[in-house]
């Protein structure tokens, strides 16, 4: 499958945190999620593919191109939505409209105007009278109107109700259908990116703890419940990181059928994307 974005050892200092060598690539017709803690590195990561901010070190080629020295030409083709409206409040959705398509050689004002009325924006309203989801809903239809290939959204569902953001979800998985276009995606909400991801890719303090397909990775972990006695007898091949609590312990394994098979008694669970998020938080190694 074609590489839609190439992250390769994407280095940014700061005085208190690194984003660390991070690598990964999204392929063509794909979501992937970036989940992590507060602080991860989560933004840092989509600015320096954005060229917002300047990178250390490492290589980030979007359509097989420098993200540099291609930026301008890059940018055409990616929509962007922040977690914050930054749009001036006296605006309203129609003046985007106009700005836009000066800014956009593709902006095609029917398709702008369809995404308003899909989301039931009005077009004539001064943006300071937008809900906060109005406004987020208000920064996807400026992402999506020029038909990028690659949409990157920080954060977009979190001033969204259950209802608008099932639909943003819904329209994520419609723009990749044509298998040509790609998402990246952050966010805390975890059960939406364990709805639409192909790929998840788990930041803590600034490094890849993993990216991997997410169907695989569900497949292969799992939650063991037991006591430390139980957990001596664990293979040390298949233990990742443990939780241990009043009434004994919790473990994060891989290869969870091979586990099952060894060990037909021990109660062991399929793992959520939430848990595998905490384990690696607050877990302890063994
Ligand atoms: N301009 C800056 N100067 C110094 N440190 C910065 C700067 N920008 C970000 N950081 C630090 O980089 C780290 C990662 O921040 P980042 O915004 O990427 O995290 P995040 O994963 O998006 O977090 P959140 O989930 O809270 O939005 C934080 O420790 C932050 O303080």
């Amino acid at each position: 499958m074609q590489e839609l974005l190439t992250v390769r050892g994407l280095t940014r200092r700061y005085d208190r945190f690194t984003l660390d060598h991070i690598d990964f690539s999204l392929p063509c017709g794909s979501i992937m999620g970036l989940m992590g803690d507060n602080g991860a590195g989560k933004t840092t990561t989509l600015k320096l593919i954005l060229n917002l901010i300047r990178r250390d070190e490492g290589e980030v080629l979007v359509f097989g191109k420098d993200n540099i020295t291609c930026e301008r030409e890059i940018k055409e083709e990616i929509g962007v939505v922040f977690d914050e409206c930054h749009f001036s409040d006296l605006l309203r959705p129609a003046d985007l409209g106009r700005i836009f398509s000066q800014v956009y050689q593709n902006w095609d004002s029917a398709s702008y105007k369809a995404l308003l009325d899909r989301f039931a924006l009005p077009g004539r309203a001064e943006i300071k009278t937008l809900s906060r989801g109005m406004k987020m809903k208000l920064s996807l239809a400026c992402a999506l109107a020029h038909h990028p290939r690659f949409l990157i959204l920080d954060e977009a569902t979190g001033g969204l109700d259950p209802v608008a953001r099932s639909e943003l979800l819904d329209l994520l998985l419609e723009f990749i259908q044509d298998e040509s276009r790609s998402v990246l995606v952050s966010s805390h909400i975890i059960s939406d990116l364990e709805r639409i991801c192909d790929t998840i890719g788990y930041l803590h303090e600034g490094r890849m703890v993993f990216c991997q397909e997410k169907d695989a990775l569900l497949e292969r972990l799992g939650v063991l419940h037991c006591g430390e006695g139980d957990l001596a007898l664990l293979e040390p091949e298949f233990l990742l990181r443990v939780r241990r609590h009043q009434f004994g312990c919790d473990a994060l394994v891989e290869c969870r059928e091979s586990i099952r098979n060894r060990h037909p008694d021990w109660a062991l669970d399929r793992a959520t994307l939430e848990e595998i998020m905490l384990f690696y938080a607050k877990g302890e190694e063994r």
